[in-house]
């Protein structure tokens, strides 16, 4: 019997198991989370706290891997996913499968342990939203896949504050909405300059259905509402001034953005510097209005 261990194996082993997690896009989804749980009115013991965000983050990276898990065929056409663990081939399918199904469960369950029914059957449903509704059925069928199937992405936040008071109440349904409306302009201005990527995988992006021109004004047509949402908050009293004024400020940087992707008229993916910016940009928005939340809450 053979007890020889290959010890390189097995860092590389865990990295791809940790790959599959998505644990870059995957941060900013743990931060609204967090923000949502700070931001809500309570307390929780710091420990029960810890795990819930710990609940929000495995379970982001499970519904992540088996994303990864159920389109490995796709993830092989595409430059930017071809080296991910799956297509790499240094992964089973099985043992990806697994350990998904694995982090998903142990998510949920222990959310539940740790907080109570209805934020671990928020985790629950935005887990299923993500793995079925967006990958399974929307992505490949509808240019909407991103509007509809996005919505798993806006729910940490809601996660985050029910987990403190068990109940959904207004301000943390407005996080949810700003999400849900920043997910377009996000993904679409990024899909503007990796459009060749998709066309070759056959997803049907807005940007390869509907043209380039159509892409922009959508962009720009989900920004208004988006703003509006972000900065809602303030007027309505839910948040002090310290997160109005980011909010204003940065989301009046974010609609001029959006305007410039609106007033390109370039099709080659190298003269799409207002599409990159905006892209960058809004991950720092949403970074920097969870911050302010947050910030104002204590402040
Ligand atoms: C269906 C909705 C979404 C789609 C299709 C999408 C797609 C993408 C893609 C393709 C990338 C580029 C590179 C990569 O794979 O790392 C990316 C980057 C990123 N996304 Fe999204 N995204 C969506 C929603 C979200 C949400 C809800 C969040 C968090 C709240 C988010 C956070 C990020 C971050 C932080 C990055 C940068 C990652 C890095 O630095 O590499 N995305 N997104
Ligand atoms: C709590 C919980 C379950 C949160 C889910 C988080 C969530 C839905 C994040 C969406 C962000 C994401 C990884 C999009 C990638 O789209 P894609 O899968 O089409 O990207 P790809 O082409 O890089 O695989």
């Amino acid at each position: 019997m053979s007890t020889v261990v290959h010890t390189h194996d097995l860092p590389a082993d865990w990295r791809d198991l940790f790959a599959l997690t998505k644990p870059r896009v995957m941060t900013l989804v743990v931060f609204t989370g967090l923000c949502g749980l700070l931001a809500a009115p309570g307390t929780m013991h710091p420990v029960l706290a810890f795990t819930a965000v710990l609940c929000i983050a495995v379970g982001a990276g499970g519904a992540g891997a088996l994303n990864m898990w159920y389109e490995a065929d796709l993830d092989a056409k595409m430059k930017r996913t071809a080296k991910r663990p799956l297509p790499g081939g240094r992964l089973k399918p099985e043992t990806a499968f697994q350990f998904a199904v694995g982090l998903c469960l142990g998510s949920v369950v222990l959310m539940d342990l740790a907080t109570n029914h209805l934020a671990a059957a928020i985790l629950a449903f935005s887990i299923f939203f993500y793995v079925v509704i967006y990958t399974a059925w929307l992505k490949r069928r509808t240019p909407q896949n991103i509007v509809i199937g996005g919505a798993a992405g806006a729910f940490p936040p809601l996660i985050g504050w029910v987990a403190v008071t068990g109940r959904i109440e207004l301000l943390p349904v407005l996080l949810f909405s700003l999400i849900f409306l920043w997910t377009p302009p996000h993904f679409w201005a990024l899909s503007l300059f990796v459009k060749s990527d998709y066309a070759n995988a056959g997803v049907p992006m807005l940007p390869v259905t509907h043209g380039v021109v159509n892409t922009r004004r959508q962009i720009a047509l989900y920004t208004v509402p988006m703003v509006a949402v972000a900065v809602a908050p303030w007027p309505l009293g839910l948040t002090g001034a310290i997160y109005g004024v980011v909010a204003s400020v940065l989301s009046a940087v974010f609609m001029a953005l959006s305007l410039r992707v609106l007033a390109n008229k370039a099709t080659d993916p190298a003269a799409m510097g207002p599409e990159k910016a905006l892209f960058k940009f809004s991950i720092l928005y949403l970074f920097a209005l969870f911050g302010a939340l947050v910030v104002d809450r204590f402040a």
